[in-house]
């Protein structure tokens, strides 16, 4: 009995040094790693315009530039956790913001890799229609690696045009050979000059048009322009639909966002340099209630990978659309601007049934032109 517990005795007090001589070795051993990595760092990367590229960056110090010298003995080296990807894009931000953009060290660092990034006349535009949802398309496409676009509305076939074509290529983001580049500006689709100046660019540019219930896309028009217009008097949505404001009576189609809807007169235009192949018709509504399914249509267009899928998107309850999981300049989840989902003004039914029976004719016409039921009343 006192043998045996003398021999746990000396048993628990050898495997306790064992066990302390592991634990210092494991100590010792992350330690030295850590030191060597870090230390050597500067120098597997080697080129200090890699190191000012955030994938580089996560696992660099956050110490001060100053104190990043490699050849400063007295470098202050701190390990930080890996960025996450809300750092990441916050570096690269910041990286962005404080270079001109031809020389933005992404540009830099794919020029290294023998990649030339150069500007380009659009190869796709998405030419209206205004107020049906042409920024949530852009936002939604420009998720995709192989598109780039410029991100606001550039307005050249209709109001930059004696600008040139070199003008408006500088417009451009650059983009790498074979990634698509794209441009939005809802106003082309109603502006007369545009059909045959795209088509002096390029005949075979491909052509999105994002199309809204005529009737809830003027609502959405006057909604932008009355919110502009806070303190200062603003007739009512009915007094500007109706000529003299009656109600039931005469649509006034000189009233720009009434015209904006005759959707099938505006086609025609297109339709006179385009083919139909070439233009896609994206629904406005089908966009909001399944955003996935639209942009796989938007992908086979451009003959695209399916890249952009059910995975980009969640419903967002408060704003009442579809939101993004990330974006190409942020990480974290987020829905587009207070501009976009405004709520509109109550119109009273008579006058919307007013409208809907104008529109009818037209819609059915625009319907047989592209080939789609888009289910408008
Ligand atoms: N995901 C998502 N988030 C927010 N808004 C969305 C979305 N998808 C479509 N929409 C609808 O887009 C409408 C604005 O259309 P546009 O972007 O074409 O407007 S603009 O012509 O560029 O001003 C906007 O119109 P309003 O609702 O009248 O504000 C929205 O209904």
């Amino acid at each position: 009995m006192f043998r045996h517990g003398l021999f746990l005795r000396f048993i628990s007090k050898k495997v306790f040094f064992i066990f302390i001589s592991i634990a210092l070795i494991i100590a010792y051993t992350i330690y030295a790693t850590n030191t060597c990595l870090v230390r050597s760092l500067p120098y597997i990367l080697k080129n200090d315009e890699l190191t000012k590229f955030p994938s580089a960056l996560s696992i660099l110090s956050t110490a001060r530039p100053e104190s990043r010298s490699h050849n400063n003995k007295a470098t202050v080296v701190r390990l930080v956790p890996l960025l996450t990807w809300s750092g990441l894009a916050e570096e690269q931000r910041k990286v962005e913001k404080n270079a001109s953009k031809d020389g933005a060290p992404k540009y830099r660092f794919l020029r290294q890799q023998g990649l030339h990034p150069v500007r380009r006349l659009p190869d796709a535009l998405v030419i209206g229609v205004k107020k049906s949802g042409t920024r949530a398309l852009l936002e939604f496409i420009r998720l995709h690696p192989d598109v780039r676009a410029a991100g606001s509305e550039v307005h050249f076939f209709d109001r930059h045009y004696s600008n040139g074509f070199t003008w408006y290529r500088h417009k451009m983001p650059p983009t790498l050979e074979g990634q698509i580049t794209m441009e939005k500006t809802p106003s082309y689709f109603v502006t007369k000059e545009a059909p045959v100046r795209v088509h002096q660019m390029n005949p075979t540019t491909k052509l999105l048009v994002v199309v809204r219930d005529p009737v809830t896309r003027a609502i959405s028009d006057y909604t932008q322009v009355a919110s502009k217009r806070l303190n200062k008097d603003m007739k009512s949505f009915e007094e500007l639909a109706f000529v003299n404001g009656s109600q039931c009576g005469i649509v006034n189609t000189s009233w720009g966002p009434v015209r904006i809807g005759v959707y099938a007169r505006h086609l025609e235009r297109w339709l006179k340099y385009f083919p139909l192949q070439q233009m896609l018709f994206v629904s406005g509504e089908r966009l909001v209630v399944d955003p996935a399914a639209e942009m796989a249509r938007v992908q086979n267009f451009l003959g695209l990978k399916h890249v952009v899928t059910e995975k980009h998107f969640y419903f967002n309850a408060t704003k009442g659309f579809p939101c993004l999981m990330k974006s190409e300049g942020r990480s974290t989840p987020h829905c587009l601007g207070k501009t976009k989902g405004r709520n509109h003004p109550h119109i009273r039914p008579a006058a919307l049934e007013r409208l809907r029976q104008f529109y009818r004719p037209f819609n059915l016409r625009f319907y047989q032109m592209t080939g789609i039921n888009f289910g408008w009343s």
